[in-house]
């Protein structure tokens, strides 16, 4: 059998390896159906040999379905995904392998595996591709050695011959004991866990956790390596070493890394190729650079909670355009006022007889006086669309109507936008810049100005996905929504913490 080192072409020397030259993973066209919930739509990919590939996209994209689906956790609905050992496309040897009804073909140090036809465990030692999960799944009892021998079952349960070999010590048990046992101290050493090698696992830090189901993966002696959010949880200097690790992994074993990964520090720094996902539909497909760049791709994650790790040079560029108009405009109202002001003669005597009547009214009245009812001028007044404080100049570009926004947040504390779903920090700041503070703003808009700030935005039809008006109207009224409660609680980082003292009403932060 083919090492991942032999077969890398990095290593091999023939230049870079491109993904749809030399893949080792193939997804066609797959689909994944639950109910009538369309997870993933028709995807195709390739994950080039000896690549670090990143599967990215907002949450509920379809990543981890498509990782199930790769591994054998999930049957999907449609779509083939090849597996390949070996040099080139092999594209005869995939045709032959799916006319036949086989689930794979092994030649010498090739071979061809389709992935929907086999189960998972086949897959893991077959097809050699390892996975990671989400939440951590070690064996808390076990040690940390222990947990990378017991991954390595297989190899000892053939050395035993699938009987009591094991415990009468047969020469060949022996042998492959001895190597599991190397191995396992090898990765032990790789992920710098080896003072804690007789720790239980469950004792480990959380990144030493991770660290630890990563060199449990490459015991299994793997040539596609799945990980599933790898950097979740851990703190800056935890992720750079994780890119280390991960470097290392690709670099000097040769094997090919599927990567799902949230933390764009991790997926732009160790990228070869990044893969995005919108609503289980692929939007971008390339490299780190090309895809940064893409605006479909700038577009999906305005509307997602990590949009700040994403270095946007477009949006910086808009909100500093209209923080630089609204600025103007404010300079240009106060010389305007000043003027007006300058102009202006004293009140004449009963105009200040009448407001110190007034005055002396509110006094005597109390609070019926200052609770006085809006005229129908003032009514008349507020049911009217009203100018926007804060002017686009190029606003009538856009579909539907500007919203009205005001330059300063009432009572100087805007709300924390971003527990509204759909709204990350760099959403909120545009947002801002136009004068937009407060849910109760947000609750206002009708179908016009949704028009008008989704394509301000440049993602049309995302905020009626996204139900923003309706989220704002709950929010406005102190209520919370499923997502403002994971925003709430810590779960999903914002420009802000919010603080527990305000989080029922409005949630002001
Ligand atoms: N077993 C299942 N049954 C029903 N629906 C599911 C199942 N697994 C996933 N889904 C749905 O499929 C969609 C895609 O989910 P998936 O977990 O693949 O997204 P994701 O991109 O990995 O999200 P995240 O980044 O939040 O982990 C979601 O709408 C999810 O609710």
């Amino acid at each position: 059998m083919a090492t991942a080192l032999q077969e890398n072409p990095r290593i091999a020397g023939h230049g870079p390896a491109r993904w749809d030259e030399s893949p080792i993973l193939t997804v066609e066209h797959l689909t994944m159906r639950f109910g009538g919930l369309v997870a993933v739509s028709d995807l195709s990919f390739n994950v080039g040999r000896g690549d670090i590939t990143a599967l990215i996209g907002p949450n509920g994209a379809g990543k981890t379905t498509v990782f199930n689906c790769v591994t054998g956790f999930y049957k999907p609905t449609e779509g083939r995904t090849v597996m390949r050992h070996g040099d080139g496309l092999q594209a005869a040897a995939i045709e032959d392998v799916t006319r036949s009804g086989l689930r794979f073909s092994e030649s010498g140090s090739g071979g061809v595996f389709l992935l929907e036809r086999m189960p998972d465990f086949e897959i893991a030692h077959r097809a050699r591709v390892a996975r990671t999960f989400q939440n951590i799944r070690l064996f808390g009892g076990m040690t940390a050695l222990e947990n990378l021998l017991v991954a390595q079952h297989n190899p000892l349960m053939s050395a035993s011959l699938f009987t009591i070999g094991g415990i009468l010590a047969v020469p060949g048990y022996k042998q492959a004991e001895k190597k599991a046992i190397e191995r396992a101290t090898y990765w032990l050493e790789q992920v710098r866990l080896t003072e804690r090698a007789d720790d239980p696992a469950a004792d480990l830090p959380y990144g030493a956790q991770r660290r630890l189901e990563i060199a449990r993966a490459m015991c299994t002696d793997p040539l596609l390596l799945c990980l599933d959010e790898p950097a979740a949880g851990l703190n800056p200097r935890e992720s750079h070493e994780l890119n280390e690790l991960l470097k290392f992994i690709r670099d000097e074993h040769g094997t090919s890394i599927l990567l799902i990964e949230h933390d764009m520090g991790v997926v732009m720094e160790i990228s070869d190729h990044v893969i995005v996902l919108d609503y289980g539909v692929k939007i971008s497909d390339g490299d780190a650079k090309h895809v940064k760049s893409d605006p479909r791709v700038i577009a999906a994650y305005l509307g997602v909670d990590d949009e700040a790790e994403i270095d946007v040079p477009e949006i910086k560029h808009d909100v500093e355009e209209v923080i630089e108009e609204a600025e103007e405009l404010a300079e240009a109202d106060k010389a305007a006022a000043q003027r007006k002001a300058a102009r202006a003669k004293p009140a004449s005597k009963s105009a200040r007889a009448k407001a110190a009547g007034r005055t002396g009214g509110a006094k005597a009245g109390g609070a019926k006086t200052l609770e006085k009812p809006a005229t129908t001028r003032t009514a008349k007044k507020a049911a009217e669309p009203v100018k926007s404080e804060v002017v686009v100049k190029n606003a009538a570009d856009y579909p539907g109507r500007q919203p009205h926004g005001t330059r300063k947040p009432a009572a100087g504390a805007p709300d924390n936008l971003t527990r509204i779903k759909g709204i990350g920090p760099a959403n909120e700041k545009k947002l801002n810049a136009l004068g937009i503070w407060h849910f109760s703003q947000i609750a206002t808009w009708k179908a016009r100005e949704v028009d008008w700030v989704g394509a301000w935005l440049s993602f049309p039809g995302r905020i009626e996905r996204e139900e923003w008006v309706k989220q704002a109207k709950t929010l406005a009224k102190g209520g919370a929504t499923a997502f403002s409660k994971r925003v709430d609680k810590g779960e999903v980082p914002t420009s802000k913490a919010t603080p527990k003292r305000n989080r029922g009403k409005g949630g002001k932060a």
